[in-house]
């Protein structure tokens, strides 16, 4: 209702100039409107915006418009302070809009300074410019720090308390804060990228009329107003808005709004200012619209702070006491600008932002309007500041005291219309609002101190450092400044009569001196009483400091005492370390040592116990094999007894029937003697034969090869004189005697002796080999006897087959070994040859059987008879001697898959003698010739 009332009234004010003659009344200030127009985009484009004089524009709506669909072709006139048309430059807009705000800012005065416009209109630019023709903010900072720069306080002098406030800190404070940030500045290397802002010496004046009885300290704060929340620009952090948290707008003790929390910078020069500056316009977000390349998405506020304290009476250092301090601001605020979403077709997060700028906008203008009217009507309904941020913080400068100006910004070509004509009625409406003005805060006037000390103090200062060079007699020195009791006595020549006004003259000119003088006079008493105090207090600090000192030096000398009490028994502590470290550096080589020694003792004793186990092992061997041997022995005694025992027994059988034959009839007697003769030859043939060559019986399991191996053709034409079992010249019955039918490998010459004699016998179910290249041939054969034959001619040219058999063991690595268990002997002889029946006969005599029981004894020597039978076989006695018992032990073994004969003797004992087991072993080292 209210808002459709103030409507009305609005459109029935063409100017705001109309109202003004009621309002400009007691210490208040119009809100100052200012209206500039941008150039056109393009020279295609049509101007709605006429410019009638240099306060006054009219706007004629373009047929496009929406308004004039509405409201016909009617034209506004709106009049502002002052209207710059395009062509206006930087400098002329700063020095007719801002200068005046930084004047007051220098004064002590707060003020606001905002652009307001239609998107695109131009506020970025008149507020902040370009790099080569800045803008409003740069030459504020510029002029300011041209203004104040030799009155500058120095850094951290005047403190932000965090709470809107300042403290002041002493000089000693303050150097010490300078300190800690020229550290962290050497580390923190500052960014020179920036944009030059800073303009020329001669473009840059200076503000006159700054008290320079002040010292004086800038601050600056950077924020801005996005989607309703407020951010800090300047915060320290990376570069990127996002991640900057939300600031609160809050009161603080004097009623005044202020960012909470938010960084305020002390700077020193425009530079600094600038780069502060870039700082937060880097973060500040901007966007690309269709309507603007850059457009603000925020409203952005730079504020300077400007802090001013008195000089103390002798102009040095600044007064100790924060009520002595006068804060003024200057906000600078860019606002976003008002745009119709459906000229920018703005979606998504752009039409959200545009939503919120329009919204705050629409907040801004309300709380104008309802200012006003509670202005002109004297009425009290609230304004609805905290609506929207930017009116909450801006609350202060429409309530309190202070300057407010406006920047309306204005794009004339006719598009705009209908957006600007609204921003034209906002500044027509924000132009009858009025704002208390600011009081000038001037403590020095409280204090009674003397204007200008300052000045008299820096010069004061400089004649005393003058007096005191040596060139001080040649130099001219003005100290009238300071001990002046005015200027010179006027002119005392009295010329004529009339001179009683000289001597008025003189009166005042000295009751003026006299005055001057007691000021100096209760000046000096005042410094001499302060100076007294002051002595007062030194001496009185001094003594304080001097039985301080004395305390200090005691506790020092006690220190001192201690520390070396301390130090000597670090210095003992150490060498008692360093001597038990040496000592056990050596007990440890002590250690190393012993250690290395029981190792190696360890290391004998164990291969002495080896070695006494292998002795052991060894001794046991040769133990076992003696045993063995005497075992034999004793068999063969016991053998040879009972042979000799049956040799006597037949003697005495012989004997006895020689005697019967002898003691009995003639005829019959003869042949009864012959009988006998038969039957003792035939009893004796059938006890004792072997086959082959040896009457003497054999047990049946040695006899049966022979006796079941077939018969040649020639010995089965051999008459039945011939012997059972004589197959000497049959080659079926060239089986080896001790050939038992298990697996065997034949392990013979390639040249042997012809197949078909008794020579070679046959073994059934065996492997023949000729050379034993491969262990394979013996492990792997799946056969676990083994039978090695030789042949060779004996001394007499006879030849001789020796069958070496053992059994074959696997052992662990791989390979095989041969126990040599029983040795064959075959050797064929001449019968025409009388030597050879002696050495038949020895031949036979040597023959031995194994230990496992083939044959209890030895065969007896030959008889006539038996040789007789061999030799109806064709003149050639063959022979088979069985060799056994062998007490040898030959093995092959595999030694890194190599097959190596080696031999070891258990025991031997042969009656064949050491010759035989000489001969076995050359047989098989032969044998072992050509393996690997
Ligand atoms: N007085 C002027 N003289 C020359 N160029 C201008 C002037 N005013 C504005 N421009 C140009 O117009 C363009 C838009 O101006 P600017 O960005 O200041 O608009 P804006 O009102 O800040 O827009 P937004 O509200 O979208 O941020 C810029 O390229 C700027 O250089």
């Amino acid at each position: 209702m209210k808002s459709a009332k103030s409507k009305q009234r609005l459109n029935d004010m063409r100017t705001p100039g109309r109202s003004k003659q009621n309002l400009f009344q007691g210490e208040r200030d119009p809100v100052e409107v200012y209206c500039r127009l941008r150039p056109m985009p393009r020279d295609t484009d049509i101007s709605c915006i006429k410019i009638l004089s240099p306060t006054t524009i009219l706007l004629t709506p373009p047929s496009t418009a929406v308004s004039y669909r509405n409201e016909g072709a009617k034209t506004m006139k709106y009049t502002f302070k002052e209207v710059f048309p395009p062509d206006t430059n930087q400098q002329d807009v700063f020095d007719k809009v801002a200068l005046p705000l930084v004047e007051g800012l220098v004064k002590g005065k707060n003020g606001l300074l905002f652009t307001y416009g239609v998107t695109g209109s131009g506020k970025t630019f008149t507020m902040t410019g370009e790099p080569h023709n800045c803008g409003v903010l740069p030459r504020c900072l510029n002029i300011l720090f041209k203004t104040i720069n030799e009155l500058q306080a120095h850094k951290y002098v005047f403190k932000p308390d965090k709470m809107n406030m300042f403290d002041v800190q002493s000089e000693a404070e303050a150097m010490l804060e300078r300190q800690q940030e020229l550290h962290k500045f050497r580390s923190n290397k500052k960014n020179n990228s920036n944009p030059n802002l800073a303009m020329s010496e001669a473009e840059v004046t200076k503000i006159d009329g700054i008290n320079e009885d002040n010292q004086y300290a800038v601050f600056v704060t950077y924020i801005e107003i996005y989607n309703n929340s407020v951010f800090d620009l300047l915060e320290d952090g990376p570069p990127i808005t996002k991640n900057l948290p939300v600031k609160l707008i809050r009161e603080d003790a004097a009623n005044k709004m202020y960012v909470h929390g938010v960084t305020e910078i002390e700077i020193k020069s425009a530079e600094e200012a600038f780069d502060a500056f870039y700082l937060g316009l880097k973060r500040k977000r901007m966007a690309h619209t269709t309507l603007n390349a850059e457009s603000s998405r925020s409203h952005s506020v730079f504020t300077i702070r400007l802090v001013q304290a008195p000089v103390d009476e002798m102009g040095e250092a600044v007064i100790q006491n924060k009520e002595f301090l006068a804060i003024s601001q200057l906000s600078l605020v860019d606002l976003a600008g008002s745009e119709r979403t459906n000229r920018t077709k703005n979606t998504g997060q752009r039409l959200r932002e545009a939503g919120n700028i329009n919204k705050s906008l629409m907040t801004l203008r309300s709380c104008m309007e309802i200012l006003r009217e509670n202005q002109i009507n004297s009425t009290k309904n609230m304004v609805p500041y905290r609506e929207s941020k930017i009116t909450h913080l801006f609350k202060n400068y429409f309530e309190g005291h202070g300057q407010v100006r406006m920047i309306v910004c204005a794009n004339p070509r006719a598009e705009d219309y209908d957006e600007t004509i609204q921003v034209m009625r906002f500044a027509e409406m924000a132009a009858e609002v009025e704002v208390a003005k600011s009081q000038i805060n001037n403590a020095a006037s409280t204090l009674g101190l003397m204007v200008g000390r300052r000045k008299a103090n820096r010069l004061f200062t400089t004649a005393r450092e003058n007096i005191n060079r040596p060139e001080a007699k040649d130099l001219e020195m003005d100290l009238g400044l300071v001990y002046s009791l005015g200027p010179d006595f006027p002119s005392l020549e009295l010329k004529s009569s009339q001179a009683s006004h000289i001597i008025k003259e003189l009166i005042a000119h000295l009751e003026m001196r006299i005055s001057r003088r007691e000021t100096l006079k209760r000046s000096k008493a005042l410094k001499d009483e302060k100076l007294r105090s002051m002595l007062l207090d030194i001496e009185k600090e001094s003594m304080d400091v001097k039985s301080e000192n004395v305390s200090l030096r005691g506790q020092l000398a006690a220190a001192n005492r201690r520390n070396k009490a301390l130090e000597e028994r670090v210095t003992s502590a150490e060498n008692t370390s360093l001597s038990y470290q040496r000592k056990l550096s050596e007990m440890t080589e002590y250690t190393t040592a012993l250690k290395r020694d029981l190792q190696e003792k360890e290391l004998l004793l164990s291969q002495n116990k080896l070695d006494k186990e292998k002795q052991k092992k060894i001794l046991e061997r040769k133990y076992h094999h003696k045993i063995a041997a005497e075992h034999e022995k004793a068999k063969e005694i016991h053998s040879e007894k009972q042979q000799l025992r049956n040799e006597v027994e037949e003697k005495e059988n012989r004997l006895r029937i020689i005697a019967q034959a002898l003691n009995g009839g003639r005829g019959d007697n003869i042949g009864d003697i012959k009988r006998s003769t038969a039957e003792i030859a035939a009893q004796t043939s059938i006890r004792d034969f072997t086959p082959g060559s040896t009457p003497r019986a054999l047990p049946a399991h040695l006899l049966t090869p022979f006796t079941s191996a077939p018969q040649t053709r020639e010995s089965r034409g051999t008459p039945a004189t011939s012997r059972r079992g004589v197959a000497v010249a049959n080659p079926r019955h060239k089986r080896s005697l001790s050939a038992d039918g298990k697996g065997w490998v034949e392990h013979a010459p390639s040249k042997i002796v012809p197949m078909g004699t008794v020579m070679k016998p046959n073994i059934t179910n065996s492997k023949f080999v000729n050379k034993l290249t491969n262990v394979k041939d013996i492990a792997n054969s799946k056969k676990s006897k083994y039978c090695l034959i030789s042949q060779e001619q004996d001394t007499d040219g006879e030849l001789e087959t020796k069958l070496y058999k053992g059994d074959i063991v696997p052992t662990c690595g791989g390979g095989a070994q041969v126990i040599f268990n029983d040795v064959e002997m075959l050797k064929q002889f001449s019968p025409t040859r009388e030597h050879d029946n002696s050495r038949r006969t020895s031949a036979n005599t040597c023959a031995r059987h194994s230990g496992k029981r083939r044959d209890t004894g030895c065969s007896p020597p030959h008889t006539p008879s038996n040789t007789n039978a061999k030799t109806q076989d064709g003149g050639s006695s063959q022979e088979l001697i069985i060799s056994s018992n062998i007490p040898y032990l030959y093995s092959f073994a595999l030694n890194a898959g190599c097959l190596n004969l080696s031999t070891s003797v258990l025991c031997g004992e042969s009656k064949t003698g050491d010759n035989c087991v000489e001969r076995l072993g050359e047989n098989l080292k032969e044998y072992s010739v050509g393996l690997p």
